[in-house]
């Protein structure tokens, strides 16, 4: 795991930021360190631009272990960060967008799933099967995030996604990963997915 992920972070912030995908301070991006704290994007920070000092230092409780802006708050989305990391041990980056193709999957939702097309790039969240049927799990979306969290933790306690993936409805899109760059390419993968899916019914 990286010793300081923050400029990694950075530049994804950046590059979701020019895609749409962040925009209005939207989103939120985390990576775990080999001491299992993670940096998080400070809460209400424009992602377009990030500094060093934009992100706050948490561990698994939630608490702050180090702020270099003191006047920061952790993201008001951490619990889900920390949900993901307290249900994944192998993941190192949790990363959260906002896109518009995203808002727009409510009407093709079934049940508490989002069904996704046997295409090609669905490999890119690692499923290597030959007509894959796999789906993206979906979560309402509450004011309240720590119930979103806690919704996420009994959900998956009982039943692991089919991909390192998930859906707040009317709200974005999580992903998690092993390294902040497969995170990177995981949102990547996820949009294009979204894209497709809107193309696919028009
Ligand atoms: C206009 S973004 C509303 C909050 C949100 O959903 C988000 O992803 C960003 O929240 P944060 O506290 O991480 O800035
Ligand atoms: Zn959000």
């Amino acid at each position: 795991m990286n010793n300081d992920p923050r400029l990694e972070l950075i530049s994804s912030a950046s590059l979701f930021y020019q895609q749409g995908w962040m925009v209005g301070t939207a989103g939120n991006l985390s990576a775990r360190l080999n001491d299992g704290s993670f940096w998080i994007t400070a809460s209400g920070k424009s992602k377009g631009n990030l500094q060093e000092n934009d992100f706050v230092r948490m561990n698994l409780e939630g608490e702050v272990l180090e702020s270099p802006n003191p006047q920061n708050c952790p993201s008001a989305e951490t619990s889900i960060h920390q949900a993901i990391y307290s249900l994944f041990s192998k993941a190192n980056a949790c990363y959260h967008v906002h896109s518009v193709e995203a808002n727009l999957m409510t009407r093709y939702i079934e049940g508490d799933n989002l069904p996704l097309p046997p295409i090609e790039m669905v490999k890119g969240l690692g499923i290597w099967q030959e007509n894959p049927l796999v789906t993206m799990p979906v979560f309402k979306n509450y004011l309240n995030v720590p119930q979103i969290a806690q919704e996420i933790i009994e959900r998956f306690q009982n039943k692991l996604p089919d991909i390192p993936a998930l859906l707040i409805l009317e709200h974005g899109v999580t992903v998690w990963a092993d390294s902040p760059e497969k995170a990177k390419n995981q949102i990547e993968i996820a949009e294009y997915l979204f894209r497709y899916i809107l193309a696919s019914h028009h």
